[in-house]
């Protein structure tokens, strides 16, 4: 928190999904026990999920995992909560400066460290009055956005005194955000030369979501639409696919690696692929799409592939998050 020697009236809370300590298995073991038994994240019954997280999935995944993890890390640690650091320090310095002192901002994670009862117990010993969530989730989803609801609301129900509460549900088609990702684009492709065509990767959902009246499907493909409109695309110029499948059940369509399979076939051998539900760069977008994804489409017969970085710490992301900020606190 920036001391501008004001007693700040609002606390902004930005939470990020969160990740583990190291890219070891014990970690991540760690990090998948608390992420994955969150009710919103599996909603299958408890007992039978039970058994099978504890008996199977936590034995297997978290050592195939930490290899993944390993493959991106940095000497800053994880990508996932380095980014979100630097982003959430560039937007307390924007909002900072746009306030008078009178907006401070933290940084939470979902699941593991700072959590967001340390983060807000923070918040709350400076005295905020109002208290505004943020969730680094573009699109709004159950297991994502609405998990953070929850355990603001449980951290909550521990406090005397409940100051004046908002929540940004989701900023999918906020024209700063729209205009942001489309010039991440534009700028890429004048850097680097403009591929055949752009896929829009979005992290996938069980299809169940969807039909219980998750709103995420329609606000992923919105935010699409509005961005390759933003670009002039012509249909022919981009697809939105879904990835990080998890289990054998149906989630979200068309599967990302499905359509890096045929798109050669279709003639497209060179790509680029876009992750705008990402605020900052991870795993999903780090080695799922730009290491083992490209793979897939290389043995497919595609010749070029290429990751768009997210918004990262960018000024331009801040200046996005700050100027939502400021409208919802008007
Ligand atoms: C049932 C499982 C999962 C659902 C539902 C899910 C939804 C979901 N996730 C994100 C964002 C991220 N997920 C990340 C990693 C990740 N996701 C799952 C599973 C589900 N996600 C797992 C098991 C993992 C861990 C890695 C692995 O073992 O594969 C990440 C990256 C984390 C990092 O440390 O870098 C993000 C970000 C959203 C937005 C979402 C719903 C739309
Ligand atoms: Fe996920
Ligand atoms: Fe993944």
């Amino acid at each position: 928190m920036a001391d501008t020697g004001k007693a700040p009236r609002w606390g902004v809370l930005l939470v990020n999904l969160g990740t583990p300590e190291a890219p070891s298995a014990a970690a991540v073991r760690r990090y998948l026990r608390e992420f994955l038994w969150d009710p919103r994240v599996v909603e299958l019954p408890r007992p039978l999920w039970w058994i099978i997280l504890n008996g199977l999935i936590l034995w297997v995944r978290p050592s195939k995992s930490a290899r993944a993890y390993r493959s991106i890390w940095t000497d800053k640690g994880s990508p996932l909560l380095a980014l979100s650091m630097a982003l959430s320090r560039a937007v307390g310095a924007e909002i900072s400066a746009r306030s008078g002192g009178e907006i401070v901002v933290e940084l939470a994670m979902r699941y593991g460290k700072p959590g967001i009862p340390q983060s807000l117990e923070k918040l709350r010993s400076v005295g905020i009055e109002g208290l505004l969530v943020l969730p680094l989730y573009p699109q709004y989803s159950s297991p994502s956005t609405g998990s953070v609801f929850d355990q603001v609301a449980s951290v909550l129900k521990t406090w005397r005194y409940i100051p004046e509460i908002r929540f940004i549900s989701d900023y999918h088609v906020y024209p700063a955000y729209i205009r942001a990702v489309a010039r991440r684009i534009r700028d890429f492709w004048k850097e680097k030369g403009k591929a055949g065509f752009l896929l829009f990767s979005f992290h996938g959902l069980p299809e169940r979501s969807r039909s219980l009246g998750d709103p995420y499907y329609q606000q992923c493909h919105a935010s699409a639409k509005r961005i390759a409109d933003e670009l002039a695309l012509s249909e022919n110029d981009w697809q939105l696919v879904f990835q990080s499948r998890f289990g054998r059940g149906r989630w979200l369509q068309p599967y990302c690696v499905e359509i890096l399979r045929t798109l050669p076939q279709r003639g497209v051998k060179d790509v680029d692929v876009v992750c705008p539900g990402f605020a900052v760069d991870c795993l999903e977008t780090l080695e799922e799409i730009g290491i083992a994804n490209e793979a897939v489409f290389r043995k497919a017969g595609g010749e070029r592939y290429r990751l768009i970085p997210s918004l990262n710490d960018s000024p331009e992301h801040a200046d996005v998050l700050a100027g939502l900020i400021k409208e919802y606190l008007q």
